[in-house]
């Protein structure tokens, strides 16, 4: 597995590199105001040829969704295999314009709009918000098929350990990163988040974590 270091900002983080697995799922966990969307703001004007999703969507909202998702393939520098807009079923969606759309589904085409820009490094801030349950297990299995380097901000635990290949945990200026099994222990989650965290195996092997 490649790693690329990269360069921390030392106002944010005592610590001052972490690891970004090449082509691997990295999941950014911390509490409310840890500086996880900072850091992510920061990666994104500092990483060379990354997309980047923010929390809030950037008002492009006067575009039709086709018009914007084009903008994003004119970004790619060469087309993406995986058809976004079959995986996230947006073909009904085209021709209105994102403003006229509900939350979820103007997150959708959000989403869409940055994995066609094909770029070697992803930056998703929650993306899950307002995704509804068919759709996060869309993203599950989507984001996995891109073989790209991700960088994403999740708040649910289940999600994370899911999705993950490797976690960055941040809390209190610090930063752990490892193996999801290594570093969502109920123990550092309990501490982090300052909440009882307890994780629980099913019959067939599955970790599920409980508040
Ligand atoms: N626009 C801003 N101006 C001033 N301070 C800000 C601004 N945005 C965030 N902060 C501060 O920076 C710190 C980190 O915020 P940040 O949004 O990065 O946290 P976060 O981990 O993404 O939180 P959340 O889980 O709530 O999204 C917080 O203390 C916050 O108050």
């Amino acid at each position: 597995m490649l790693i690329k270091e990269i360069t921390l900002p030392r106002n944010l983080l005592q610590v001052s590199q972490a690891t970004l697995p090449d082509q691997q799922i990295t999941v950014l966990l911390g509490p409310n105001g840890s500086g996880k969307s900072t850091l992510l703001a920061y990666l994104a004007t500092h990483l060379p040829e990354c997309a980047y999703l923010p929390q809030q969507n950037q008002s492009y909202d006067a575009l039709s969704v086709d018009d914007l998702l084009t903008l994003g393939q004119q970004r790619a520098t060469s087309p993406l295999t995986i058809d976004i807009v079959t995986e996230l079923e947006l073909a009904p969606l085209l021709a209105k314009q994102v403003n006229q759309l509900s939350g979820g589904q103007q997150q959708r085409v959000w989403i869409a709009f940055i994995l066609l820009q094909n770029a070697p490094v992803i930056l998703l801030d929650e993306p899950l918000n307002g995704l509804d349950l068919r759709y996060q297990q869309r993203l599950l299995q989507l984001l996995p098929q891109l073989k790209t380097t991700i960088l994403m901000v999740v708040h649910d635990l289940n999600y994370a350990y899911r999705v993950a290949d490797w976690i960055w945990l941040v809390s209190a200026a610090t930063l752990n990163e490892g193996q999801p099994s290594n570093i969502m222990t109920t123990t550092d989650l309990t501490a982090t988040f300052a909440t009882p965290v307890s994780l629980h195996q099913t019959v067939d092997g599955a970790v599920a974590f409980w508040i």
